[in-house]
């Protein structure tokens, strides 16, 4: 393969961010008397995007407009507390990162968390490192799993999407690399199961960020 660029996922692939999401909404609804969940009920929540995850967490019968977008502007000020308490990167990526930057391969990131969100984390938790670009979900773009977002990141690098591969560890993900035509990998370091991201359509599951250098060396 002639990969120029490494189009990563964020929270579930690049960092664990599951406890501080759980941490920070959990303080939400117990202010609204709502019951909480377990941190790993949120595997399931985070991967649409912020709104989505707020709803998800929301019971079902208290899901109306107005009390959805009260609870969204709580935790986004919320997690603007929390965003980096207990959030690390997994094992392994900073040494992906370094062979891939010597390898000249492009670092770039695409997730739906809130943009301003995606570049605080990036810059404090990977500051040594020269992304050529990250995307968070930003007002007037469509999130993942549609490809425009990828498609402004090939358009940036002047690459063609043959030259690029999408990383990610949720079917959001490996449907947002095949609606963009790059190859889907799946990591199952993340917030969910192998099964899931083949059923996706993941050209390969990878267990550790170092295997990733064998794929593209194939
Ligand atoms: O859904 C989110 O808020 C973020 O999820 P992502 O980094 O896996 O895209």
């Amino acid at each position: 393969m002639n990969t120029k660029a490494v189009i990563f996922d964020l929270d579930g692939t690049l960092l664990n961010t599951l406890d501080d999401l759980a941490d920070s909404m959990n303080q939400i609804l117990s202010r609204h008397k709502l019951p909480t969940h377990p941190s790993s009920a949120y595997r399931y929540f985070v991967g649409n995007g912020a709104l989505q995850l707020v709803t998800r967490a929301i019971p079902e019968s208290q899901r109306n407009d107005s009390f959805i977008q009260t609870c969204f502007s709580e935790f986004i000020s919320e997690y603007g507390q929390n965003w980096n308490h207990k959030t690390r990167p997994y094992e392994g990526i900073e040494q992906l990162l370094g062979q891939l930057q010597q390898r000249h391969i492009a670092l770039t990131v695409l997730t739906n968390k809130p943009h301003d969100a995606a570049l605080k984390c990036m810059a404090e938790f990977f500051p040594g490192w020269n992304f050529s670009i990250i995307l968070g979900q930003r007002m007037g773009v469509p999130v993942k799993p549609d490809p425009t977002a990828v498609e402004e990141i090939l358009r940036h690098l002047n690459i063609s999407h043959t030259e690029a591969i999408f990383i990610g560890d949720s079917n959001v993900d490996m449907e947002t690399g095949t609606n963009a035509q790059l190859q889907p990998i799946g990591v199952s370091w993340g917030f969910r199961s192998r099964q899931e991201l083949e059923s996706a359509g993941a050209a390969a599951v990878i267990d550790h960020p170092m295997e990733l250098l064998d794929y593209l060396d194939n």
